[in-house]
């Protein structure tokens, strides 16, 4: 499956910052951030809880306003949420009146899809996320996990040039997540989206991205920023041995470091 062609895919933040008043008080989530991600780019985002991870991604999403500074992305000022931009949130957001397959085919519908077109593309992600045999049930008939692979199917048949990943993965089993991260990797690699992606996990950053960013806290700002391109750029690495690579190894203790020098 292709993305729309011809879209502009960039992301570029200039000195965005985000205050919350609490209490009457002014408290910065996020300090000045400039960020610029290329079309294409896998850029995942690690960083302790309360970093800004979620501040960040609400602000692309364009359901969080900055206090200041400019977001652009696909080439236009966000003004708020865009259907170029598909949003995976931490817990999972479904149409509780509606099948999964419903949920899942709301993208290609207000597309106008197809009929035909729109049955193959919806009974491929359900196939994907492993709930072909739930396409009737109700959100509510679902486990926690499944609901969220319900999202998760949901955002990619909706083929956005942009996928913004909240901790998608965070709440599924060891093996459905290790095969949902090969299938996000395969989209990706065909389909050339921008993903930006948060995770709690390193290994899971240091996997997936093509560029690794980590956040810190108080204020919210990114400490680290690399490429990770194992396997990748023609390199002939098959999969199951990049985490044996020595390179590997050194930018997942980069990152860690990174991550708990504030900490500690
Ligand atoms: N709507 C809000 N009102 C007030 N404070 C907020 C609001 N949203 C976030 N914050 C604060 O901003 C800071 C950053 O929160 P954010 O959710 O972006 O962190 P995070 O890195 O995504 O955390 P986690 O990994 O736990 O999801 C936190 O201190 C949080 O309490």
């Amino acid at each position: 499956m292709t993305s729309r062609a011809g879209h502009d895919r960039s992301i570029s933040l200039d000195a965005v910052a985000k205050s919350f008043d609490v209490g009457g008080e002014s408290l910065p989530a996020l300090a000045a951030t400039t960020l610029d991600i290329a079309p294409g780019e896998f850029v995942t985002l690690a960083g302790p809880s309360g970093c800004g991870k979620t501040t960040l991604l609400r602000i692309l999403a364009g359901f969080t306003e900055p206090s200041s500074g400019s977001v652009t992305v696909s080439g236009e000022a966000v003004q708020g949420p865009g259907h170029e931009r598909g949003v995976v949130f931490q817990q999972p957001t479904l149409f509780p009146w509606l099948s999964v397959r419903r949920n899942v085919e709301v993208g290609p519908r207000f597309q106008r899809v197809p009929a035909a077109e729109r049955r193959a593309r919806t009974d491929h992600y359900l196939e994907m996320v492993g709930l072909a045999d739930f396409a009737d049930h109700r959100p509510y008939e679902l486990s926690g996990g499944m609901q969220q692979r319900c999202q998760i199917a949901r955002v990619l048949a909706g083929d956005p040039d942009i996928v913004l990943m909240d901790e998608p993965f965070g709440a599924l089993d060891a093996l459905t997540r290790e095969r949902l991260q090969g299938e996000l990797l395969q989209i990706w690699r065909e389909t050339g989206k921008t993903v930006l992606f948060i995770t709690h996990s390193v290994d899971e950053a240091v996997y997936l991205g093509s560029r690794v960013l980590v956040m810190s806290p108080r204020p919210g700002r990114i400490v680290f920023d690399a490429p990770a391109r194992f396997g990748r750029d023609g390199q002939s690495v098959p999969v199951e041995e990049i985490r044996s690579l020595p390179e590997y190894a050194d930018l997942t203790a980069d990152v860690r470091r990174a991550i708990y020098a504030d900490v500690a």
